[in-house]
């Protein structure tokens, strides 16, 4: 069974916090159980989550469908948005999600720019649930085009290791993944000697997911902690850094979990490519400088404690920014699945924004 499954009643998601001692899911019929499970990481990655919370409001349509007038329902259906587009900020494919499903509803419900009393929330339902299913069937497609678009950077090579931080892989999509579908066509294609998973401190989606899923798929997978990256490119043993992302900027600008950015100044530093795969719905058109990206702050318990054992003193002051910004001078190409964009990026990404808009 796949991390994310919709049956038409419950989303059903694979914890992922439980990884990977146990596998264990959870039956979503309230989307505020899809809330807490976003905001606890038991469903994550960034297109992940942008999934599930196409089908989260599904589930909140319905509820507010069933209280209340006809405005107070609408009103209802939108603060149930906003509350599910709040639970992690930095991530913008969650906010693209809500606001595409949101967009499709005030669609619905207008005719000639006024709004249309004949058509209540409940008649919004069934193109609520299909615009969900689409996000979910597009993110599936458009990973296998950024897999192949991401080969090619690679065309003629064989036995790359490549390095990997954090988790972008089918468990932080719905299909196989960003950073790692590239890995996997790579792989299938006999190119692939070796990833490098770093650990991905403090929760550790490096160690227990990436590796469990590369070891599940049979891809070579060699675990190293964050601190041990340096010494693996000083060593020779990296040949490119290939990583996913959670908003990028107008000028190629990567938010992505925190650490990313030290890898990419330890590239640079030893002269290795970085590579960040993302789909078009991680891009923020709005923003043009990553100093502009929120940040989100976890909960100091997450670096003082691990899976409830204390590994710090009490009350010791914590820094705990989710994700760090890799500013574009660092980044040598932006895989996408309509292609691979290169510097300078304010260019590129401008075309690939255009091409998406006018099709
Ligand atoms: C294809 S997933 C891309 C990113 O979302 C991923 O690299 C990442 O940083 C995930 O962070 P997480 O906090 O586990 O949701």
């Amino acid at each position: 069974m796949n991390s994310i499954e919709w049956n038409r009643q419950a989303l059903i998601l694979l914890d992922q916090t439980k990884l990977p001692v146990s596998e264990e899911y959870i039956h979503c019929t309230d989307w505020r159980q899809v809330a807490e499970a976003i905001k606890m990481l038991r469903v994550r990655g960034a297109p992940a989550i942008g999934v599930a919370a196409g089908y989260a409001l599904v589930l909140a349509a319905r509820e507010a469908a069933a209280q209340g007038d006809r405005d107070e329902q609408f009103t209802t259906f939108f603060e149930f948005a906003n509350t599910l587009k709040a639970t992690r900020p930095t991530a913008i494919n969650l906010a693209w999600a809500v606001e595409r499903v949101c967009a499709l509803v005030r669609t619905s419900v207008t005719i000639d720019g006024h709004d249309d009393q004949t058509v209540s929330l409940a008649d919004c339902i069934d193109r609520i649930e299909e615009e969900a299913i689409a996000i979910n069937k597009e993110d599936l497609a458009l990973n296998s085009a950024m897999a192949k678009a991401g080969a090619g950077i690679f065309e003629g090579r064989r036995g790359l290791r490549i390095l990997t931080h954090c988790n972008a892989g089918a468990l932080a999509t719905a299909g196989i993944g960003t950073a790692l579908g590239v890995v996997r066509e790579l792989h299938a294609n006999g190119q692939l000697s070796m990833v490098y998973a770093d650990e991905t401190r403090p929760l550790l989606q490096g160690a227990r997911l990436t590796t469990f899923e590369l070891h599940q798929d049979g891809i070579p997978v060699t675990l190293l902690t964050d601190n041990m990256a340096a010494y693996a490119m000083q060593q020779g043993l990296i040949d490119a850094v290939i990583v996913g992302a959670d908003r990028i900027t107008t000028e190629g600008d990567v938010a992505n979990k925190i650490g990313t950015y030290g890898v990419a100044v330890l590239a640079k530093a030893h002269g290795i490519p970085f590579y960040v795969a993302a789909p078009y719905s991680t891009f923020d058109f709005t923003l043009a400088s990553g100093k502009d990206i929120p940040i989100e702050i976890r909960d100091s318990r997450e670096v003082t404690h691990f899976q409830g054992c204390q590994t710090a003193p009490d009350g010791v002051p914590v820094l705990n920014p989710a994700f760090d910004v890799t500013p574009h001078e660092y980044v040598s190409a932006i895989i996408t699945e309509a292609g691979v964009l290169y510097p300078d990026y304010t260019k590129s990404i401008a075309r690939l924004h255009k091409e998406v808009q006018e099709r």
